[in-house]
């Protein structure tokens, strides 16, 4: 370095009496810095562009009516008169059959398992409860893609989503006929569903949803992240989606053999009428879904819109619920949310309908109120009966209450129901439909519930019995009633020959 370099950097300054090569190396790292807070600002904004044109759902405004509250806020009705019906129909049946009736806990439990899964159930239960192509996947969008299932193979692009097809309008518009209107199969509050066929060859349903005023966003936003990952043999599945514009299409696989409020009520009673056991079939089928969403994944979903019309049947009267326009995610460790009520009048838990306080209790309820439709093949609603009748919940309470549970069985099932299948039925749905909602079952129970072969009488307890008292005095007494003989084991496997069997109407 020349001398007079070295003594012009030893030079002294006038900033803070820096020297000259003090204050060069102090604007070097200034602009060092600079230049380091630049290039990182713009990798930033890069980053977040392209995660915007991969995933076009966060385009979409979040429902912002959510609110989380505590539990202790959640209001509990105790209505004492429940039980005592509940209890009327224990002891009407045990009066008849001499019986013991069964007494559920508290919680709707049917004996000594417990109320709730522990893990390992939950695990148990995930791979029984996984639908017909296996996987079982959580809500999570990235980690757990999803292999190509077989409808969707053959199509040209797979979505960014991690699972299903992303369609375009133009791949819509062929499927579907250029949308006409031979092909529409129905309408709902939120969008038009046509029946169409993809390019592979697999029939869909395409749900064209109505441009309301940001709605028809919530819907699609809704039914994209509450089943677009979930797979279970009792559920639609959605199979793809299309954004294009202000369109919003959502794909699903076409369930071809109506839905049950068509079946109990509607275009599909020319067809005959369903059997008890195809019934119960169908609500079982339905029951489990439901205990898939609420129990099996996190966060868990609550369908809100739990109704005959959202329940579609298949060919081996299987049930598979439709329609999770109106569905609520609901975290780990929340236990309600409050929204603005929105469901199918007839259907809507009280307490939901009251006070907007949503949990999977208030699915509970509609299930119950299905359950009841089902039982008596009258609409949860009619204003065409006198007004004891209108309401469905109201007069099936006032008839157990009288004893006449018989009576309520809809007359248009041929073969009826045996006593105790009738009873196991009645106390499922009236558990379900408890105006307080803590007291109603779980899902799982009603499963259990349902499906207990060992109803009324526990097996353990009829083998003490046996044992003590010797096979003849339980016997006769089983045979008391002709149908109880093709009890709980017949309703399985009747279900399993016969689901499909519909009696002339
Ligand atoms: N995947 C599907 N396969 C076959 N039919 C379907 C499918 N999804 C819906 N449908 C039928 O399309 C019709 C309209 O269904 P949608 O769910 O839109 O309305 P809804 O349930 O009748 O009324 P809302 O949504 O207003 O409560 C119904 O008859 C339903 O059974």
């Amino acid at each position: 370095m020349p001398p007079n370099l070295n003594a012009e950097l030893l030079k002294k300054t006038s900033v803070f009496g820096l020297k000259v090569w003090e204050l060069v190396a102090i604007l070097f790292g200034v602009f060092v810095l600079i230049i380091m807070a630049l290039s990182l600002c713009l990798s930033l904004r890069k980053k977040s562009r392209r995660a915007k044109n991969l995933l076009p759902l966060t385009q979409i405004p979040k429902d912002s009516e959510i609110k989380e509250i505590g539990i202790d806020e959640a209001s509990a009705n105790n209505f004492v008169s429940h039980e005592g019906i509940i209890q009327t129909l224990n002891d009407k049946f045990s009066d008849k059959d001499s019986e013991k009736a069964l007494v559920l806990s508290k919680n709707g439990d049917t004996g000594s398992q417990s109320g709730s899964f522990t893990n390992i159930e939950k695990e148990a239960m995930k791979s029984q409860l996984e639908g017909i192509h296996g996987k079982v996947a959580a809500y999570q969008p990235s980690s757990h893609p999803i292999t190509a299932p077989s409808p969707l193979s053959g199509l040209p692009e797979f979505s960014h989503l991690g699972w299903g097809h992303w369609f375009t309008l133009r791949d819509l518009d062929v499927a579907t006929g250029r949308f006409s209107k031979e092909n529409i199969i129905g309408e709902g509050g939120y969008g038009v569903v046509y029946r169409g066929r993809l390019v592979n060859g697999t029939p869909v349903a395409v749900k064209k949803l109505l441009n309301n005023l940001g709605q028809a966003e919530k819907e699609f936003r809704v039914e994209v992240e509450a089943i677009g990952h979930v797979r279970h043999k009792n559920l639609v599945r959605l199979l793809g989606y299309c954004i294009e514009g202000t369109h919003r299409l959502l794909v699903y696989e076409y369930v071809n053999n109506g839905n049950l409020e068509q079946w109990l009520h509607g275009a599909m009673c020319h067809h005959g009428y369903l059997t008890w056991e195809a019934r119960m079939k169908i609500l079982l089928g339905t029951a489990k879904a439901l205990a898939y969403l609420h129990e099996a994944i996190d966060p868990k979903v609550v369908h809100r819109d739990i109704k005959s019309s959202n329940i579609l049947i298949d060919d081996d009267f299987n049930a598979r619920i439709s329609d999770f326009g109106l569905a609520k995610l609901l975290g780990a460790g929340k236990s309600h949310i409050t929204t603005r009520v929105m469901g199918t009048f007839g259907y809507v838990a009280p307490e939901y309908a009251n006070s907007g306080l949503l949990n999977e209790k208030s699915d509970v309820y509609s299930f119950g109120v299905v359950l009841l439709e089902a039982i008596t093949g009258r609409d949860p609603v009619d204003y065409g009966r006198p007004a004891p009748e209108v309401n469905l919940v109201d007069w099936l309470k006032m008839m157990v209450g009288s004893r006449r549970s018989e009576d309520v069985v809809d007359p248009n099932i041929e073969t009826k129901p045996s006593t105790s299948a009738l009873k196991r039925a009645l106390l499922t749905a009236l558990r379900c439909v408890d105006p307080d909602a803590e007291k109603r079952p779980k899902m799982s129970q009603v499963v259990r519930m349902l499906e207990s072969e060992e109803y009324p009488i526990p097996r353990e307890d009829r083998r003490r019995r046996r044992s003590q008292t010797g096979a003849a005095e339980t016997e006769p007494r089983r045979s008391s009633s002709a149908t109880d003989q093709s009890d709980a084991p017949d309703l399985r496997s009747d279900t399993r020959r016969n689901a499909g069997h519909r009696e002339r109407g």
